[in-house]
């Protein structure tokens, strides 16, 4: 049974027609790359349930979710910003995660806590959002997802407002994360970095004009042997640091 299945999938913003065909395995990690205006976006929330397809059908964990609402679906979602409550401490954002109660009771605090400390954040349980890097803030975000235990992640552009090497340290840090989960999360992540999926992902999409062009490895789809992949490998290189 596959995590994740698009089948014949269409939605239509205003000037542009999607249409997607697409299957993860569970533990599976695509990257999903594209030019701007590709479909990237649009792939995630109908995957997340924020967008309803046209026709179609979103099955995840085999049941079919077309319907069903984000909180309805079993996926845990990181974005590139705003993943946390500001007034909220970190182990208590995390701590959500797993008991979205009022009155947070401590099994869940003190889980929240070791899940930090698994990100190297435990002496910085205690902080607000607004006390912690951005590098930080993202951890506390993988922190709480994969506290979770959710068969599904979607990033969506998680790391975009970092640094190559802090990106880098998050790449390295979802890898570890992975290994020790009980059960590896099936994880789509949309990037408009191509290199951060070489040595990550055990897969990459190409999207464009919202369709899927090429699927493969990060080998196979970023060697470029792809004519409309080297074009946008080509325009993304001046831009890629
Ligand atoms: N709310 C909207 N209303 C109308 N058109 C939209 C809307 N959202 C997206 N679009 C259009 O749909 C197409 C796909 O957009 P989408 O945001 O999914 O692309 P993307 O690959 O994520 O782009 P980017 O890399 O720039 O974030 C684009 O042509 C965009 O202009």
């Amino acid at each position: 049974m596959n995590a994740i299945e698009l089948d014949a999938v269409t939605f239509a913003h205003e000037t542009s027609g999607m249409r997607f065909d697409l299957n993860v395995a569970p533990g599976e990690w695509l990257a999903v790359i594209g030019p701007s205006g590709a479909g990237k976006s649009t792939l995630l929330d109908i995957l997340t349930g924020f967008l309803k397809p046209e026709s179609g059908t979103v099955r995840l964990e085999g049941r079919d979710v077309t319907d069903r609402s984000p909180a309805e679906r079993p996926i845990s979602v990181v974005f590139q910003d705003d993943n946390l409550f500001p007034h909220l401490s970190a182990e208590r954002n995390v701590a959500l995660g797993i008991s979205p109660t009022w009155r947070l009771p401590e099994a869940a605090l003190a889980r929240a806590r070791d899940a930090l400390a698994r990100v190297g954040l435990g002496a910085l349980a205690g902080r607000l959002p607004g006390e912690l890097s951005g590098g930080e803030r993202q951890r506390v975000a993988l922190a709480r997802a994969f506290l979770r235990e959710r068969p599904i992640l979607a990033l969506d552009e998680p790391f975009a407002a970092l640094g190559p090497a802090l990106r880098k340290e998050m790449l390295d840090l979802i890898d570890r994360l992975r290994v020790e989960a009980p059960r590896p999360p099936a994880i789509v992540m949309v990037t408009h970095h191509p290199g951060d999926a070489l040595g990550h992902a055990d897969r990459v999409a190409f999207l464009e004009a919202g369709r899927i062009v090429l699927s493969g490895t990060p080998d196979e789809v970023l060697s470029g042997r792809h004519p409309r992949v080297a074009a946008y490998l080509g325009a993304t290189r001046g831009s890629e640091p």
